[in-house]
């Protein structure tokens, strides 16, 4: 039995990852929560003939602990997104209160669960998360995972020209860093299949997968931020860690995390002096850096 809860899942990217879920095979039950619309969502997928079994809560009636209890993932894209002109940093006075607010009762009311983060800024959201959980008694850093996949989809895709394969998602590219402008480093030479990128076209490639973010929030003219690419992402993301638990073995995927507390980590903490960062991750029970990083640069 799986249990994914959404915590935002009326929102851009809640609705259309909470889709995406409802209609995985791999979930038995789906709950959403978020402070407006979630009975109306719910509803809504409810009528979808895919095996998960779907509840909406509002903050009423101990909405969060009901979404929570028994949860084994929980995906938060809940707060706000940017508008042109914003950065990242700016999202932090809102978004750090609300991340801060709902990490506190998955700490009380699901403290196993695997706990995905998308609310921006990514680098401060995630060590506020950690914090919450350390000061409850309950931080598993193998359990706390900033999604970085967007970044990672859009190295794959941006470079498809250069990597012919037909269907992108199937080249491998780490991503590592953080997750804003010049933080987010697509490793293009540890690509496999690799493939060569003319020297004239490499920094215009890096520099779209770090702003990539920017491109959309462009396109869109004020009315927020990517929300399909990351619902598309956030289900990849989250999918790979159920697969993971679920026994398949050997399944990377870059992530931010604590490094110091995953296994393969503290020597990359001590080298880069920083102890958050998005590293390549094989997934699973004994969730570690994968040994293609820890080979590569360490
Ligand atoms: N990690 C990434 O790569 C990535 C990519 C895209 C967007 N984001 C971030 O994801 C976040 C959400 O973006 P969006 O476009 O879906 O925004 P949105 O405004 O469309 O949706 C946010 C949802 O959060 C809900 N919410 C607000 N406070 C809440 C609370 N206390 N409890 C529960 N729900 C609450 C809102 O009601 C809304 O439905 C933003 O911070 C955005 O910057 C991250
Ligand atoms: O750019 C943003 O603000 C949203 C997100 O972090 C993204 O990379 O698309």
């Amino acid at each position: 039995m799986v249990k994914a809860v959404v915590l935002g899942a009326s929102g851009g990217i809640g609705q259309p990852l909470s889709l995406l879920l409802k209609a995985s095979p791999l979930i038995d039950e789906l709950s959403l929560y978020d402070v407006v619309n979630t009975p109306g969502v719910a509803a809504d997928l409810s009528h979808i003939s895919s095996p998960a079994k779907i509840t909406g809560y509002l903050p009423a009636d101990d909405g969060l602990k009901k979404a929570l209890t028994g949860a084994d993932i929980v995906v938060i894209p809940a707060g706000i997104p940017r508008k042109p002109g914003m950065t990242r940093d700016d999202l932090f006075k809102v978004n750090a209160g609300i991340v801060q607010t709902l990490v506190k009762g998955i700490a009380e009311f699901s403290p196993k669960a695997f706990v995905l983060i998308i609310s921006n800024p990514v680098n401060s959201t995630v060590p506020i998360a950690a914090e919450v959980l350390k000061a409850a008694g309950v931080f598993d850093p193998k359990r706390l995972f900033g999604v970085t996949t967007l970044d990672v989809v859009r190295a794959e895709t941006f470079v498809q020209e250069y990597s012919g394969q037909k269907d992108p998602s199937q080249t491998t590219i780490p991503v590592v860093g953080g997750h804003s402008g010049d933080t987010i480093v697509p490793l293009f030479s540890q690509a496999k299949p690799a493939f060569e990128i003319p020297a004239d076209k490499y920094d215009a490639l890096v520099n779209r997968v770090q702003f990539g973010g920017d491109e959309v929030v462009k396109a869109k003219d004020g009315a927020g931020s990517a929300t399909l690419s990351m619902a598309y992402a956030g289900f990849r993301f989250a999918e790979s860690v159920i697969k993971a638990v679920k026994g398949t073995k050997g399944i990377v995927e870059p992530s931010f995390v604590y490094l110091p507390g995953v296994p393969g980590g503290e020597a990359i903490s001590k080298t880069t002096g920083v102890e958050f960062f998005s590293v390549p991750i094989e997934l699973g029970v004994y969730t570690q850096v994968a040994d293609i990083f820890w080979g590569a640069y360490c």
